[in-house]
């Protein structure tokens, strides 16, 4: 999980509420406690419009366009580093677009809406609050009050007896309940989730994402998810998209009921479907690929050895003999090896000393093709 000063900004600015809080004022009858449940009031919509990010020179993100209605529920996918992160951020204001525009409720998005909020992988809780605390943060109006609906949102993630808890004595997640909370109190109208299950173990994560579901259903916030589980997307989300090389590479609706079971064969096809494109020689980086022939097979009972001939010289890789046996080569064939960038490092080889030993290993940053 990557921070920076935008998100200490954003909690900042949580924090900057919370001083304003009169903390020992009257309880108000003004101020609701009940958090909306209406869909239709709930959700806000979304547009972004040729949407670019460069950091310096390095285009992350080129001309994004992607329309979110009130109450749709968006599960953004994507390789490591593709920009799920940078777009969620420019949703929530965290960060400015370097081209392009975003509208929320068709008014030009301008640094932090107070309708959106968002939730991290970590809870970000201030470990010297009381679980009551947390949520009751940056809550306007008396405290009173404030509190009546902190205990609510706790209600509402299940955890009502644990508000006098301190955060260290929370489960992992639990206390992604509590942020959850913390979030909920807000009333937000867009709901934006940065991997937030990523830290959990599977059961865990699949009872949060029927949590996130139900609270979904019941408040109709619209909700972007960021999220490296492809599983988890069709899980939860009405459509799907696929970021690509700085762009959508894929927008696929999930038209399947809801709560949706990971064995039915409707959901198996879709993750399929996703994860193929995902995994696809195409979505990997056309420099990272390099034609050969298959020169030799080395067959071992668990990992065995294809060597290729490729005009930069032979390169072996090593291939689980179960996936060769399902996907079988035979000498001669031709074949396209694929790297990925981060994978490759160089090494330097000694001289006049064959193929060892090592000295010194340079990571580079893409394959020389
Ligand atoms: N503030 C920043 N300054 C410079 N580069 C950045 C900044 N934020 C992100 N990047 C770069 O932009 C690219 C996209 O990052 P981002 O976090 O959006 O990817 P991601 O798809 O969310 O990745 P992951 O799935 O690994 O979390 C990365 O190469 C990252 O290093």
């Amino acid at each position: 999980m990557r921070f920076n000063h935008h998100e200490n900004q954003y909690l900042s600015e949580v924090d900057a509420r919370a001083n304003q809080t009169a903390p020992d004022a009257a309880p108000s009858t003004a101020a609701p406690t009940t958090l909306p449940t209406t869909p239709a009031e709930a959700g806000l919509a979304v547009r972004v419009e040729g949407v670019a990010k460069r950091f310096g020179e390095r285009p992350v993100l080129a001309g994004i366009d992607l329309a979110i209605a009130p109450g749709e529920f968006v599960a953004i996918v994507g390789r490591s580093g593709c920009g799920k992160s940078t777009l969620l951020r420019l949703l929530a204001g965290l960060d400015a677009p370097s081209a392009g525009a975003i509208a929320l409720d068709g008014q030009p998005a301008r640094g932090l809406h107070p309708d959106v909020r968002i939730m991290f992988q970590d809870a970000r809780l201030l470990p010297w609050q009381t679980v009551l605390g947390n949520v009751t943060l940056g809550l306007p109006g008396p405290r009173q009050a404030a509190e009546a609906r902190a205990r609510q949102a706790l209600a509402e993630v299940g955890l009502a007896d644990r508000a006098n808890e301190w955060p260290a004595r929370l489960s992992g997640g639990q206390r992604q309940r509590v942020a959850l909370a913390r979030a909920l109190v807000h009333r937000p109208r867009l709901l934006l989730l940065d991997e937030p299950l990523g830290a959990l173990d599977a059961l865990t994560r699949i009872e949060m994402q029927r949590l996130i579901e139900r609270l979904w259903q019941e408040h109709g916030f619209t909700a972007v998810l960021v999220t490296h589980d492809v599983a988890e997307a069709v899980a939860l989300a009405d459509r799907i998209v696929l970021i690509e090389d700085g762009q959508l590479a894929l927008d696929a609706p999930v038209a399947l009921p809801r709560p949706r079971e990971r064995g039915e064969a409707g959901f198996a096809t879709l993750e399929g479907r996703v994860l193929k494109r995902l995994m696809s020689v195409e979505a990997l980086n056309a420099r990272n690929q390099i034609r050969g022939t298959v020169a030799e097979i080395r067959l071992d009972p668990v990992l065995s050895e294809v060597r290729i001939d490729t005009r930069h010289g032979p390169v072996v890789a090593a291939i689980s003999t179960r996936s060769l046996a399902e996907h079988p080569l035979e000498v001669g064939a031709p074949v396209l090896a694929v790297f990925k960038s981060n994978d490759v490092a160089l090494a330097r080889l000694e001289q006049g000393d064959g193929e060892r030993p090592l000295t010194e290993f340079f990571p580079i940053p893409s394959f020389i093709g």
